[in-house]
């Protein structure tokens, strides 16, 4: 199975080393199962650091976002570092990179891209490219809620959304540099596009993420296409 797993920067707590190395362990465990991996880094606390110190010092948005690409960059090459040498070197920078890299059997790794998204976006245009079987966003976060979870505590928790119903939960949440979103809206509309099986779940535990991969069973959201009713993928796979 053709796998990509997007890694929050708030997951990977970048100056974890232990918590980088558990994710690490479970990427790779993927890809000796057989599986392809692609994993794409977001930028965390030390990204948003520094976006809110520049915003301060009178930087824009895009420059903000330029200063969360080269941070997302920074966290995926840590990634890199706690992967084995069956990794590619260094985090790719564009779609084609990766996809190549998957072709040739590493597992390849992205921070983000260019302004005016985040590395949801790159993990759903990457999962797109590589026409990917799962798309794991693994968030800080127990999937995708009606409301904020962190603000109300009564947010309910959807088990499946469609593509489009998740561009509705989620088209209200400010797009500057540093937000936070569960998933992005760009990463919305290409999930929706491209019909890729989406799972959203916490992924503070990189276990959860090896346990939907191999058994379909999470407690985290389902994205679906809006034609399809049922997730079908790991059916076909049995
Ligand atoms: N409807 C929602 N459902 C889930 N999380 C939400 C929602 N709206 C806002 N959030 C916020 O999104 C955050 C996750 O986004 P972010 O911090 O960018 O995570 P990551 O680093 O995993 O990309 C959560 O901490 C939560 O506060
Ligand atoms: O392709 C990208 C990826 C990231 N970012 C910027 O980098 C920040 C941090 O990335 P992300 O939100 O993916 O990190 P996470 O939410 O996972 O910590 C984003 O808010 C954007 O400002 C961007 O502009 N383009």
């Amino acid at each position: 199975m053709k796998i990509i797993v997007s890694l929050g920067g708030s997951v990977l707590a970048p100056r974890d080393s232990e918590r980088v190395g558990a994710h690490a362990t479970v990427i790779e465990g993927l890809a000796e199962e057989g599986h392809t991996v692609g994993a794409v880094v977001g930028g965390g606390t030390v990204a948003r650091k520094y976006i809110h110190t520049a915003r301060e010092l009178g930087a824009n948005e895009i420059e903000l976002d330029q200063l969360g690409v080269d941070t997302t960059r920074l966290n995926a090459r840590l990634l890199i570092a706690a992967l084995s040498e069956r990794a590619a070197t260094r985090p790719a920078r564009d779609y084609e990179t990766a996809g190549a890299a998957l072709r040739r059997g590493e597992i390849a790794v992205m921070g983000g891209v260019t302004p005016g998204q985040t590395t949801d976006a790159v993990s759903a245009a990457l999962a797109e490219y590589v026409n990917a079987d799962l798309l794991v966003y693994a968030t800080s976060v127990p999937g995708v809620f009606d409301a904020d979870p962190d603000e109300n505590p009564d947010a309910q928790r959807f088990d499946r959304l469609s593509a489009g119903e998740l561009v509705d939960v989620i088209a209200d949440i400010e797009m500057t540099a540093g937000s936070s979103a569960p998933v992005d809206l760009l990463a919305a509309k290409i999930i929706e596009r491209s019909g890729v099986r989406t799972v959203v779940l916490d992924g503070t535990d990189p276990d959860r993420i090896g346990h939907v991969v191999n058994t379909g069973e999470h407690d985290g959201t389902d994205i679906v296409p809006a034609e399809s009713d049922e997730p079908t993928y790991w059916a076909m796979n049995d």
